[in-house]
């Protein structure tokens, strides 16, 4: 029995095809995430890793293939499935995606207007508890979206995608933008939030230093699907150029390195 037969496969994507037009995005991609984990999805520019966000949230319409959420298959989901399943995740895009005309607390109400019986008081409560568990200030509810920094933005994206108590939520390149004490204090957010939430994390990431801080298991996209799953010391044994390149390059090193400095001072 392999480690992964006693989890609980809340995604599963068999088979899949995308392509735009002549352009075969993904062809055969298989996966699965599974419950409470924080998986890091990688590969290089353009290999598709965004529109396999897209795809698994029902965003974008593959070509073939099957993808099943928490049991539905997404691609068939009746309108009142899909609703079921809108409430059941969360996605935070890249920039945030925030109503610009819109406040910060105004933007986290817009997924909770779905819940009829809520009263705009209580609405209004629950924006602020999302805002202030992401780290926000209690003032920046009452901000435009472009009175924040962009880390503040992505907290609010965050903020968002959390408004419903999502049980898995999918993050676009969360940290690409910010600076590096910016990107890890979101590091550290992810990883509060899936130790205390039980939150389940699907992660789009260029981000090295993301990777080694937070996740559980990394699924490499190349040559059209995913090419290997592991865990990151399973990486650094994958005979693949790419996955050599990006694993065990100089870059790869110091991110290395610098999570095992502070393992050792936190130790110390
Ligand atoms: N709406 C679209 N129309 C046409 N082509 C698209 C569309 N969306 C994505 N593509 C193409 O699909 C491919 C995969 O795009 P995607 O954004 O998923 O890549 P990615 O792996 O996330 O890249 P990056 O790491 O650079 O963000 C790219 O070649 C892109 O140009």
């Amino acid at each position: 029995m392999s480690p992964e037969d006693d989890k609980e496969v809340l995604i599963r994507v068999r088979g899949l095809r995308t392509q735009f037009g002549t352009h075969v995005v993904h062809d055969g991609l298989d996966l699965d995430v599974y419950r409470g984990e924080v998986l890091g999805v990688v590969g290089g520019s353009g290999t598709g890793k965004s529109v396999l966000l897209r795809a698994i949230t029902g965003l974008e319409r593959p070509a073939a293939g099957r993808i099943e959420a928490f049991g539905t298959e997404v691609l068939t989901a009746s309108p009142e499935e899909r609703d079921r399943l809108d409430e059941r995740w969360g996605v935070m895009f890249q920039d945030g995606a925030l109503f610009s005309s819109l406040t910060v607390r105004e933007n986290v109400e817009v997924p909770l207007r779905r819940i009829a019986e809520l009263t705009p008081e209580l609405r209004r409560a629950l924006a602020d508890l999302k805002i202030s568990l992401v780290g926000l200030p209690y003032r920046a509810g009452d901000a435009a979206p472009s009175e924040l920094s962009g880390g503040m933005r992505k907290r609010a994206g965050l903020a968002r995608a959390l408004a419903l108590d999502p049980e898995i939520v999918f993050l676009d390149e969360p940290t690409a933008g910010l600076d590096p004490i910016g990107a890890s204090a979101f590091d550290e957010l992810i990883n509060t939030l899936s130790d205390a939430l039980g939150l389940t994390v699907f992660l789009v990431t260029h981000d090295l230093d993301t990777l080694y801080a937070t996740c559980d298991r990394i699924a490499v996209l190349a040559e059209k699907r995913v090419l290997v799953t592991g865990t990151l010391p399973e990486m650094l044994e994958v005979d693949h150029p790419w996955v050599q390149e990006y694993f065990t390059g100089p870059r790869a090193r110091l991110a290395r390195d610098a999570i095992r400095t502070d393992t050792n001072t936190e130790a110390d």
